[in-house]
Parts: structure tokens; sequence; C-alpha cells
């Protein structure tokens, strides 16, 4: 591939931490400030349906904040397949809209970038809004959609942040996977005891 200057750099805090599919050419771990991570967004496609929509992540406007995640550097030669596979996934099945945000990289020698974010906002008319997290991980707990089950969307991010952010305290995220580990004692949704099965 000849080298190309113009690249565009893509946030991820929820599914995309996890699972892109786009093409990059390579990632970050970091985090941008001004924003928390909230399960407040409805998802009636992917993790969820019309009768019972799923919980899954968005962002809220918080200047005290921060939220981690990961940053896909997407060559120009890929540009256009990226985004337009993610406005299928994000805009149109998804309901989020774009920002673009500040992405400070993790690795401290990394200069901060611009980033483009996919944020799901109040007055998208599948947003749940807050609730507690019991509430939230009942939700989860019997939501399933097209891509696969509420769980597996909540286990595989508290998964990315314990491998890859392990100093960081994201109360909201492990008090629902807490709340949702309470719902089934005997650890049968963990995701090592799925990969057992
Ligand atoms: N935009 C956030 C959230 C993305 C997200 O979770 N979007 C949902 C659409 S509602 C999705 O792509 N789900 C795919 C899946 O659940 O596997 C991110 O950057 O990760």
């Amino acid at each position: 591939m000849a080298h190309e200057t113009n690249s565009l750099w893509i946030f991820g805090y929820g599914s995309l931490v996890w699972k892109p599919d786009f093409s990059y050419k390579r990632r970050k771990v970091g985090y941008i400030k001004g924003y928390k991570r909230r399960f407040w967004h409805g998802d009636d496609f992917h993790r969820g349906d019309k009768e019972k929509p799923g919980r899954v992540a968005t962002l809220v406007e918080d200047e005290e904040a921060c939220t981690w995640g990961v940053a896909y550097e997407v060559p120009e030669s890929h540009m256009e397949e990226s985004l337009q596979y993610l406005n299928v996934r994000e805009v149109l099945l998804g309901g989020y809209i774009t920002e673009i945000v500040e992405f400070v990289p993790k690795e401290k020698s990394h200069t901060p970038l611009l980033a483009l974010v996919y944020i799901a906002t109040s007055d998208n008319p599948i947003y749940l809004g807050p609730a507690s997290d019991v509430e939230i991980a009942a939700q989860i707990s019997i939501s399933s959609g097209k891509t696969g089950h509420n769980i597996e969307y909540l286990l595989r991010l508290a998964e990315f942040m314990r491998l890859c952010c392990p100093e960081v305290e994201d109360e909201h995220l492990y008090s629902i996977e807490a709340a949702l580990l309470k719902i089934f004692p005997h650890g049968e949704i963990t995701l090592s005891a799925q990969r057992a099965l």
C-alpha cells in the first residue's frame, strides 16, 4: 500500500471496542474527555427487539468525566467502505449520530488526535435514559437481537476494560455487571462459561 497521509480515526467505546468489523491500519487504547459512558441507549435491532429493546452504551456529556475505549486508524483507501458500513450499523440501525472528539492515547509518548465518534443523544426515539444498575441489568438479562444477546454485549465490554484498562474504575459498567451476575448466581452467563459450552 502506498504511503497514505490522510487517515480517519474512529473512536469506539461500546461494541466497537471488541467488534469493529471494518478495515483499519492500527488501533490505540485511550480515552476521550468530557463524556461518561452510560447504558442509556435502547437497541431494538442488534441486542433487542421492538417489544424488548436492549440497553447499549452511549456517551453523556460530563466535563469532569472521561471514557476509555479504542481508536482505530482507517486509511484513506478504506475510508469510504468503513464509513458506509458504520453508517448502516451505527446510524441507520443503531440510532447514533457522529461527533468529532479529541482522543488521548494511553501510550504517553503518543500525541492526542481527533476522532469520529458515534453518540446516541436523548432526543433519539429509542433512547431509554437513566435507570438503576439493577433495572439496567434486569433489562439486559432478557434482551437479545439480530446480532446476539445483550448479556454478551455487556460482558465483552467489561472484559475489554479489565484487559486493556485495568487501572480504570468504571463504576457504572462494573456495577451493572455485578447486578447481572447476581441474577445468574451460578456464573452460567460469564464469557468463560459460554466459551466452555
Ligand atoms: N457507538 C458505540 C456503541 C456502538 C454500539 O454498541 N452500537 C450498536 C448498535 S445499537 C452495535 O453496533 N451493536 C453491534 C453488536 O451489538 O454487536 C461504540 O463506539 O462502540
